[in-house]
C-alpha cells in the first residue's frame, strides 16, 4: 500500500544563471508562475499529503502565489544552498507532523513540466534505499582532463543517467545524510548524492526528457514549447486546479490527514 507522501519543493534559489529581474521560479510559464505550476502538479494528487515550499528570507513574491493560502501548502524559509533548504523543509515537516520514518518527495520548483505519468512512477516505486527519476544520456559524454578543457576519455553512455527530481527517500535518513555530508564539507547538489555518501544505492526510475530544470534564459522558451506539446497530448494539465482558502480543505483525504497531524 502506498501511504500519502509529503512533498518538499525547494524554491529559495536566486536563479543566478537565468539573469532575470526576479528569481526564475516567479517567471511566467503559459500564464502562471513556474512555481505555481510546479505546486499544481502535486496539490490535487490523492497520494500527496501536503506540500512544503521553501522560499528565500528575502522573497517578495510568494504572497502573490495562487497557493499561498491553501490548506495543504505550507511555506518555510530556506537556506543558502539547495541542500540547506531541503534540510529546513525536513525539520519543518517533523515539527508539523511528527512524521520521521515515512518517505518524502523532493522536487525542484524549477521543474514545472513533470508529467502525471512520471509522478505516478515515483509515487508507486517502493525501495528501501530510495529512488529518483533520471534519464539515460542521449549524448556522447566526455570527461575532461583535470584542470583543462582537454578530453581525457569518453564515458560509456550506456551506464550514464542524468538525475532529475522528484527524488524519494525516508525523511529521517535523508536529513541525517544531508547533515553529515555538510558537516564533512561534501557539497551535494541533490538528495541522492547525500544518500550515496552514506553508502546507499538508490533506484533509478525512468523519468522523461521533457522534465527539464529551467536554468538558463533559453530554457524558458524551450519550456513554453514543451508545455504546449505536453498539454496538447494531455500529459500535463493546462489549467491550474482551483485554489481553496485555508478554511476549506482541497479534499477530504487531506483534511483528515491534516487534522490527524495537528491534533
Ligand atoms: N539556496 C537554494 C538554492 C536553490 N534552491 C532551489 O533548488 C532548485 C534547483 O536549483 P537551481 O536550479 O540551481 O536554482 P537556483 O539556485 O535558483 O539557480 P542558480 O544556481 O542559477 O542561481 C530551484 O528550484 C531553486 O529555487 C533552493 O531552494 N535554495
Ligand atoms: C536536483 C537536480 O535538479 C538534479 O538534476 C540538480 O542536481 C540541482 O542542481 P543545481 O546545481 O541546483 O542546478
Amino acid at each position: 500500500m502506498t501511504l500519502p507522501l509529503w512533498v518538499i519543493i525547494p524554491a529559495a534559489g536566486v536563479g543566478q544563471r537565468m539573469q532575470a529581474s526576479c528569481p526564475k521560479q516567479y517567471l511566467s510559464l503559459a500564464g502562471h508562475t513556474i512555481l505555481d505550476r510546479t505546486i499544481d502538479i502535486f496539490i490535487s494528487h490523492p497520494l500527496v499529503a501536503g506540500v512544503l515550499v521553501g522560499i528565500s528570507a528575502e522573497d517578495a513574491y510568494w504572497s502573490d502565489s495562487k497557493w499561498c493560502d491553501h490548506d495543504s501548502v505550507h511555506c518555510f524559509v530556506g537556506g543558502k544552498e539547495r541542500s540547506d533548504t531541503v534540510q529546513e523543509g525536513l525539520r519543518y515537516l517533523f515539527n508539523l507532523t511528527g512524521i520521521k520514518q515515512q518517505d518524502v518527495l523532493v522536487h525542484d520548483a524549477a521543474r514545472p513540466l513533470l508529467t502525471h505519468a512520471a509522478l505516478e512512477r515515483i509515487i508507486h516505486h517502493h525501495s528501501e534505499q530510495g529512488a529518483l527519476l533520471a534519464v539515460p544520456s542521449k549524448d556522447t559524454v566526455k570527461r575532461q582532463q583535470c584542470g583543462s578543457a582537454i578530453v581525457e576519455t569518453t564515458l560509456d553512455r550506456n551506464i550514464i543517467w542524468l538525475a532529475q527530481t522528484p527524488q524519494r527517500f525516508p525523511a529521517r535518513a535523508l536529513l541525517d545524510a544531508l547533515e553529515k555530508a555538510q558537516a564533512q564539507g561534501i557539497a551535494v547538489t541533490d538528495e541522492c548524492s547525500a544518500m550515496e555518501f552514506m553508502g546507499w544505492h538508490p533506484d533509478l526510475v525512468v523519468g522523461e526528457n521533457s522534465n527539464i530544470k529551467i536554468t538558463l534564459p533559453e530554457d524558458v522558451l524551450i519550456a513554453e514549447a514543451l508545455f504546449t506539446y505536453l498539454a496538447k497530448k494531455n500529459l500535463i494539465k493546462k489549467s491550474l486546479a482551483k485554489a481553496k482558502a485555508k478554511t476549506s480543505p482541497a479534499n477530504p483525504r487531506l483534511s483528515n490527514l491534516n487534522s490527524k497531524y495537528h491534533s
